[in-house]
């Protein structure tokens, strides 16, 4: 006799390119920039953009950073990916639950996961896209890619999908324990939360009637109105760290990173938010990474090493980075929690 059907389990990432060589960089990049959901402009215009422009000018910059960061298992964000699924797969029941991982771009393919779900016929399927706060550009799209391959099932599952967790309370202790036990120093002049950017445009497109109107109006409080404006998102979980971290909120700074093209993104920009401090006398800072849940490109060199420079060249001092919650037990227990949750 079958047993009783278990509950499917999907982790997703952003992605990864298969190697360090710069033909397969470019391979990924020209997945993850065609997205329309990343950029998200006129399907020609993307086009010539990414083909003409982007993809062959930025692979052999991105390969050279990824060389720096890759070890003898992978990429960062693969294989701190892949130690949260053994953790938690030590944590939840396998009789009860069956956990796989994805990445939106390149491998293993999203489809491969659910694939692995399906054949264990599991009796429902829970989505877990691992950005603490929602974007259309990343949770919208893992959600999207999820929809565009089941609705090809002949028995359709039951999905249901995890849009964002930046306020759980796991979460916030999981930051919580990973800077103490970075460091346990409170002497800091400035502590700067950076979150990854995106264009202006697609906060305006996500706003309900109108609302967001990218100020410190719209953006300072959490309301309904505004519960997925990826911009008043990131401030309130910079709110909810600062009270957890018990931080002096005078010296706390939110800002965003990682501007790609000439149309403005939010704002303030990271790195003149980094010039501002150093000149208003700033000379040792603590810096943060929440939009991501794992280490990669973004924090360690962009934060940790490019941001670095910055800060040094403007006069700063000391600039010290906090990292991800990559595998850590309390980021695994709140990704239980939040199976559990949904179950
Ligand atoms: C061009 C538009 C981009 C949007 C919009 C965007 C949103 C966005 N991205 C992340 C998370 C990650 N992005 C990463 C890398 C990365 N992102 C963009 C562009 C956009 N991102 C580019 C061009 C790159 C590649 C950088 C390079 O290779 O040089 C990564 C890191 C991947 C890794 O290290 O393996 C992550 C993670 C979020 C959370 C987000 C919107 C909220
Ligand atoms: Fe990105
Ligand atoms: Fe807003």
């Amino acid at each position: 006799m079958d047993k009783v059907a278990k509950i499917g389990v999907l982790l997703v990432n952003l992605g990864t390119p298969d190697s360090t060589a710069v033909p397969d960089v470019r391979k990924y990049l020209r997945e993850f920039l065609m997205d329309e959901r990343v950029i998200d402009i006129p399907f020609l215009s993307r086009w010539f953009l990414v083909n003409g422009i982007i993809a062959p000018f930025r692979s052999p910059k991105s390969a050279a950073e990824y060389r720096k960061v890759w070890t003898d298992r992978g990429s960062p964000l693969l294989y701190h990916t892949e130690d949260l699924r053994d953790k938690l797969r030590l944590k939840l029941s396998p009789a009860d639950y069956q956990v796989e991982i994805a990445m939106r771009y390149q491998s293993p393919s999203i489809e491969t996961g659910l694939e692995a779900l399906r054949q264990a016929k599991v009796k429902k399927i829970i989505v877990l896209p691992l950005f603490p706060q929602y974007a259309s550009a990343t949770n919208g799209s893992v959600i999207q890619k999820v929809m565009e391959i089941v609705r090809k099932w002949q028995v359709l599952p039951s999905v249901s999908y995890i849009a964002k967790f930046m306020d759980h309370p796991l979460f916030l202790e999981a930051w919580k324990r990973v800077t103490e036990e970075y460091t346990l120093d409170r002497d800091y002049d400035a502590y700067l939360f950076s979150y990854h950017g995106i264009p202006e445009r697609q906060i305006t497109k996500a706003s309900c009637n109108g609302y967001c109107q990218l100020n410190n109006k719209c953006c300072s409080r959490q309301t309904p109105s505004n519960q997925y404006c990826y911009r008043a998102q990131c401030f309130h979980t910079s709110r909810l760290l600062t009270e957890k971290l018990g931080l002096p909120a005078e010296k706390v700074h939110t800002s965003f990173q990682s501007r790609l093209g000439k149309d403005p993104w939010i704002q303030p920009y990271t790195e003149e938010t980094i010039k501002t401090l150093a000149a208003s006398g700033a000379k040792k800072v603590l810096a943060f990474s929440p939009a991501f849940v794992a280490d990669c490109l973004e924090t360690t060199v962009e934060v940790g090493e490019e941001y670095k420079e910055v800060f040094e060249e403007a006069g700063g001092k000391q600039w010290d980075l906090v990292p991800c919650l990559n595998s850590h037990e309390v980021w695994v227990d709140c990704v239980k929690a939040l199976v559990e949750e949904n179950s």
